[in-house]
């Protein structure tokens, strides 16, 4: 076991909601792992405490064995955790190549000022940047619409570049919150393969939050199943499926594991 990711005991409180309570798992160095429940079990909640957004009223979560509990987002992001959200978070009126630029912009050192003063450096951090946003397009298959402004692509394209805005990050820890949320079967075919590539050639580590469970038992290593902010079950995927407490609260859903 070599954990990338430790989450121990989180709990977290909105008035008389816990939305989170003394939630425990961990994720191993280069798994694909799913966090999957119910409607309003706390999946993005947790997400959210992973990335910085929300701050949980207790518990640990430990990055590489460091504590990141009470740290920003953009140094979260620096580390090498880096997020892709559910409603796509990207700039409608800017093309797919100027999405996936703004998106590195937080790692770059030299702003506009040294930019102007240190050209040698400078110039190094663009090029190494341009470098890294083409090699996203090439990775994602985005070469055709590099230069389309986002917000006129069909919404699974849209749900891809949102996905490419997180990989330009460089992150070790990519968390994805329902990435093939409303797409077809054929674009989820596609999605699974992009996120099947990142975990075998970038060697990323995939945190998935997705309600198609056929979906999540094909790609998953481990999964985490949270009820109510309560995690109920958590394993393999052959495990998850004979989790009792698991098909208990999916059967209030109709769905079969
Ligand atoms: N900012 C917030 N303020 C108040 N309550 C919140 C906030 N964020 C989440 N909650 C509550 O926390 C609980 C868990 O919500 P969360 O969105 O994490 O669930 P989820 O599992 O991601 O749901 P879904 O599958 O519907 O996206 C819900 O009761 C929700 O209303």
């Amino acid at each position: 076991m070599d954990p990338i990711l430790e989450i121990k005991n989180v709990s977290l409180q909105f008035g008389g909601v816990k939305a989170l309570e003394d939630v425990s798992y961990h994720i191993n160095r280069g798994e694909i792992f799913s966090l999957i429940g119910p409607n309003g079990a706390g999946k993005t909640s947790m997400l959210n405490c992973i990335s910085g957004l929300y701050h949980p009223t207790s518990g640990s979560i430990l990055y590489n064995g460091q504590e990141i509990i009470n740290m920003k987002p953009y140094n979260r992001t620096a580390l090498g955790i880096a997020r892709a959200f559910q409603n796509i978070a990207l700039f409608a009126h800017m093309s797919v190549l100027d999405n996936l630029k703004l998106g590195r912009h937080s790692l770059m050192n030299s702003g506009p000022l040294s930019g102007g003063l240190y050209v040698g450096k400078a110039a190094r951090e663009e090029i190494e940047h341009r470098k890294k946003v083409e090699e996203v397009i090439e990775f994602l298959e985005l070469q055709d619409i590099r230069h389309i402004p986002v917000g006129t692509l069909p919404y699974g394209l849209q749900k891809r570049v949102e996905v490419g805005r997180a990989l330009a990050l460089s992150p070790d820890l990519i968390l994805l919150d329902e990435p093939m949320a409303g797409m077809n079967n054929a674009e989820k075919d596609i999605m699974s393969h992009f996120i099947l590539e990142m975990h075998e050639v970038m060697d990323i580590t995939v945190v998935l939050i997705e309600h198609d469970l056929g979906v999540v038992m094909n790609l998953s290593d481990h999964i985490a199943v949270l009820d109510f902010g309560r995690r109920i079950g958590f394993g393999t995927p052959a495990e998850i499926q004979e989790n009792p407490d698991v098909i208990k609260a999916y059967i209030g859903e109709e769905t079969v594991i």
